[in-house]
C-alpha cells in the first residue's frame, strides 16, 4: 500500500552569492498512503526541491517531513524510495534487464528472475530484455525507468516529470500504463508536473504551487472515478477540474512581478 507522508512547515532557502532564494516557504501537506499526488506549478516554484527532500537527498532548513512516521533519510538508506526523472538516466552500456536490476544490486539484494521478468512484462517491454537504452524509443526508456524505480518494492515512488519529453500520444499511453502498474502495486506516488491535464488525469490530489517564494497554495481533490480512460479526458468533470487548477495556477502567477522572492 505504501507509506503516508506528512509535511509540516517545511522551508528551504538557498544562498546564491550575496542573495538568498526562498525555494520553499512553510509547506504543509498530508499525503494518504497509497495515493498519487501531483505537485503542479510553474518553473522555479520548488517542486524538485520538495521531491529531493522526500527522497532524503536534501534536508529542510525548518519543519519536518515524515514518511510513515520516519525520516526520509532512513527510507533512502534502506532503498525504500523509488525515483524516476524526466531524463530516464539509464546506464547506456547496460541492457533493459540489467538496468532494472541496478537498485537491487546497490541494496545488496538478489534479483529473482521471475520478479524481474514480471516487472518487464508489467511495463510492456517483454522481448526487449537484452536491448540497450540506445535501441529503445523515449517512451520505452521511461518504462524501463519506472520498472527500475519499482524493482526494490519501494514504499514511495517519486516521479519528476517522467513524461515531460514525450509526445501527446505516448504520454497518454504511459498515463494509462502508470495507472495499471499502480493498480497492480499500490505505492504512494508523488508526481512533479507542469501539465494541468496530466496532474488531473493521474492524481487523487493536485497540490498547486506558486513561486517566489515557492509554496503550496491549494490542494485540489480529484474525484474522477477509476479506472480513468481516454473517455475521462472528454468528461465535463475532468474539464472543470482542469479549469480550477489553471485558475489557481494563474491567479498566483499574476503576483510574480510584484514579489521576486529573492532577498538581497
Ligand atoms: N542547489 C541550489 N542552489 C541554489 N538555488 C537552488 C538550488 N536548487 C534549487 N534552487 C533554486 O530554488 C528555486 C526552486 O527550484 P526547483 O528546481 O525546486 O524548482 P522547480 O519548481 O522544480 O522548477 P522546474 O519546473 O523549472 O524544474 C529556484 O529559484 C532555483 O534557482
Amino acid at each position: 500500500m505504501g507509506a503516508a507522508i506528512a509535511v509540516r512547515g517545511v522551508t528551504r532557502t538557498f544562498t546564491l552569492g550575496a542573495r538568498s532564494v526562498v525555494a520553499l516557504e512553510a509547506v504543509n501537506l498530508e499525503i494518504p498512503a497509497g495515493t498519487l499526488v501531483s505537485l503542479l506549478g510553474p518553473s522555479g516554484c520548488g517542486k524538485s526541491t520538495l521531491l529531493r527532500l522526500f527522497a532524503g537527498l536534501d534536508k529542510p532548513d525548518g519543519g519536518s517531513i515524515l514518511i510513515d512516521g520516519g525520516d526520509p533519510n532512513e527510507l533512502r538508506a534502506s532503498h525504500r524510495i523509488g525515483v524516476a526523472f524526466q531524463d530516464s538516466s539509464l546506464l547506456p552500456w547496460r541492457s533493459v534487464w540489467s538496468n532494472i536490476c541496478l537498485p537491487l544490486e546497490l541494496a545488496g539484494r538478489t534479483a529473482e528472475r521471475a520478479d524481474i521478468q514480471g516487472l518487464i512484462d508489467m511495463v510492456g517491454l517483454s522481448g526487449f530484455e537484452n536491448a540497450l537504452p540506445a535501441q529503445l524509443s523515449g517512451g520505452m526508456r521511461q518504462r524501463v525507468a519506472i520498472a527500475r524505480a519499482l524493482v526494490a518494492t519501494p514504499s514511495v515512488l517519486l516521479l519528476d516529470e517522467p513524461f515531460g519529453a514525450l509526445d501527446e500520444v505516448v504520454r497518454l499511453h504511459l498515463h494509462l500504463e502508470l495507472q495499471r502498474i499502480r493498480a497492480a502495486r499500490p505505492v504512494t506516488t508523488l508526481l512533479v508536473t507542469h501539465t494541468v491535464s496530466e496532474a488531473v488525469f493521474l492524481s487523487d490530489q493536485v497540490v498547486v504551487m506558486a513561486s517566489r517564494p515557492g509554496r503550496a497554495v491549494r490542494t485540489i481533490a480529484v474525484d474522477l472515478p477509476y479506472p480513468r480512460t481516454p473517455a475521462t479526458l472528454r468528461s465535463a468533470r475532468f474539464h472543470e477540474l482542469c479549469d480550477l487548477c489553471s485558475e489557481v495556477l494563474f491567479s498566483h502567477a499574476s503576483g510574480m512581478a510584484a514579489s521576486t522572492g529573492v532577498q538581497e
